[in-house]
């Protein structure tokens, strides 16, 4: 199979770059994965620069990264007769970053994809790295596979038609990458407030430091672990709340809660000042509001951690800040401190 240019492309260019890849004699037929709010907000902007393609809609929401939504995308691909010279575009926030890559990636045992971002959070993160997939049995992303996309094209204007709540979640993803890689950024941020008018620097910075620690460790075999800060806590209390109808939170938000977490574990070993832990939890509490819980669910929370993909059988490996600015990974925690850090949460 003939590869497409991998690149990424940020900026109001991004989307002739896209047209001149997919105007390309190697792409047989084009496919263009949208959700039912990206087909409204995203698609009129991209489809002047597409070739002849098919649209394909699944339903918006997290709720809905699951196997039914990638069986009808593969019924679209197979009535189309989508050969192995097909791409797909992937239209969207994470969800359809992730669940497109994971469809793309397995069609007929794997076709190219695309990734044009249209979410803070998919823009920052979700579109880079070539981690795809779907969540399954409530565990999140627990089905997936690595693959890298042909190509991906972060073009700002889509942020544009945003909600706030939106843009705040992919930021927690921005404040991920500070804490983990740049103490200077968090420190500058913390003194600026968050008062962001173009994100574009913001996004090329959060990309930079993400694809410097995949290329350097693309199948998270070690370093690539840095990137999970937060989300040992964040997805076991994403997972449950996505199970409580009424009560679900957005990805960055669990996030946000979750370096709280891990940011008072670094503390309790020692390798996170009083200082520093007051710092990301001051800023963080600026921005997020607290995940609403009581005490009574943080041990059955704290027990979905022993689904988290670091870990070695029964032992929770945990991303940890040594300092600000500098992250561990396989830091071994008992599930009964995770429970002791969720009530720290719960009680700040
Ligand atoms: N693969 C990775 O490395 C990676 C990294 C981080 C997060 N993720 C995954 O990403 C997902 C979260 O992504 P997300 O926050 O983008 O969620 P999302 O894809 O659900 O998008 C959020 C909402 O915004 C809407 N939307 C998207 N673009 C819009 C626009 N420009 N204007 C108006 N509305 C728009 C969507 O329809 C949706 O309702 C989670 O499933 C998470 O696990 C993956
Ligand atoms: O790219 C990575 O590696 C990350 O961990 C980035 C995370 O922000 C992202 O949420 C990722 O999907 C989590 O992966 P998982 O392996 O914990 O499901
Ligand atoms: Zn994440």
């Amino acid at each position: 199979m003939k590869k497409l240019d991998n690149r990424i492309s940020i900026g109001f260019q991004a989307l002739d770059e896209l047209a001149s890849v997919l105007r390309q004699p190697a792409v047989s037929q084009v496919f263009v994965l949208v959700d039912s709010n990206t087909v409204q907000h995203c698609y009129p902007l991209v489809k002047a620069y597409l070739p002849e393609h098919t649209l394909v809609e699944i339903p918006a929401g997290e709720e809905h990264k699951t196997l039914a939504s990638c069986d009808s995308v593969w019924c679209r691909l197979t009535e189309k007769a989508a050969d192995r010279f097909a791409v797909v575009v992937n239209l969207g926030g994470g969800v359809v970053t992730d669940l497109g890559g994971f469809c793309a990636a397995t069609y007929k045992r794997g076709i190219r994809f695309v990734q044009v971002p249209t979410t803070l959070l998919a823009q920052v993160d979700a579109s880079v790295g070539g981690k795809t997939g779907i969540d399954f049995l409530g565990f999140k992303n627990q089905i997936g596979v690595f693959q890298e996309p042909a190509g991906v094209f972060i073009d700002p204007r889509f942020l544009t038609t945003l909600d706030g709540r939106q843009l705040k979640s992919g930021y927690a993803e921005v404040v991920k990458h500070w804490l983990i890689a740049d103490a200077e950024a968090f420190a500058f941020q913390r003194h600026a407030g968050v008062v962001v008018e173009d994100w574009t620097d913001i996004i090329r910075a959060s990309v930079a430091t993400k694809q410097h620690i995949v290329e350097a460790d693309p199948l998270e075999s070690g370093l690539r672990k840095v990137l999970n800060f937060g989300h040992t806590v964040g997805h076991a209390l994403e997972s449950y709340l996505l199970q409580q109808p009424g009560r679900e939170i957005l990805h960055g938000e669990a996030v946000a809660a979750g370096m709280v977490c891990e940011a008072w574990l670094s503390a309790q070993r020692g390798m996170l000042s009083a200082q520093e832990l007051e710092q990301i939890e001051v800023f963080l509490f600026s921005v997020f509001e607290k995940v609403q819980f009581v005490t009574l669910e943080t041990a059955v929370i704290a027990q979905l951690a022993l689904q988290d993909k670091k870990n070695s059988g029964t032992t929770i490996n945990c991303t940890l800040l040594d300092g600000i600015g500098k992250a561990v990974y396989d830091q071994p925690v008992p599930v009964a401190e995770i429970t002791e850090a969720l009530r720290y949460y719960h009680r700040l």
